[in-house]
């Protein structure tokens, strides 16, 4: 159980297409890269940039939730594994584990284990995990918690006077 996350960082779609854009570019001292492995749901995203990016065609998917009740952490299940062909490819280090962010990083644990000799790369990463990736490029507190576009809707904000939340 980590802290209460009461904190909120909304990333809008320009700034998410910006930072995973970022992270491509730091990707460029890494490559080449086989294949990459995207952390489904969230990874989906940032991989289809990166792939565009770097011009690796190959992707495979592991999908992996644990967030079942908002900000709550259960188990985790595996809901789709990594296919043989992707494993076997691992022994040359040239996998690229995608995913949108490590928080308590229990789901980028499980996938290292997975692929051992990859490369990990996620958007945005929380302290409690910032060690397991190799790389990242947006830190934010262990008690923030990152809103992605896709979860999110354009709504009216009240003024700031009446007691608007920042
Ligand atoms: O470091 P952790 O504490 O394990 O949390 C990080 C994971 O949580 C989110 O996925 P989620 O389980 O919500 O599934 P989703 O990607 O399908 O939305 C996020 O996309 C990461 O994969
Ligand atoms: O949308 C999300 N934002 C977060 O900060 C987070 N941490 C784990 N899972 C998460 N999902
Ligand atoms: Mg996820």
């Amino acid at each position: 159980m980590t802290a209460p996350q009461n904190k909120s960082f909304p990333v809008s779609w320009d700034q998410f297409h910006r930072d995973s854009r970022a992270l491509a570019w730091r990707l460029m001292n890494e490559e080449p890269f086989d294949a990459i492995v995207c952390i489904t749901r969230g990874g989906l995203v940032p991989a289809a940039i990166i792939a565009r990016e770097l011009g690796i065609r190959v992707i495979e998917s592991v999908s992996i939730s644990s967030y079942h009740d908002y900000q709550k952490q259960g188990e985790l299940n595996v809901v789709k594994p990594i296919c043989q062909d992707i494993i076997d490819l691992d022994k040359n280090g040239r996998i690229l584990i995608i995913d949108d962010l490590v928080d308590t990083g229990k789901t980028g644990r499980a996938v290292r284990a997975m692929l051992p000799n990859a490369h990990f790369s996620t958007v945005y990463a929380k302290p409690l995990a910032r060690d397991l990736v190799n790389s990242f490029v947006t830190e934010v507190s262990q008690d923030t918690w990152i809103y992605f576009p896709w979860d999110m809707d354009v709504s009216y904000a009240p003024p700031i006077r009446d007691g608007a939340q920042d």
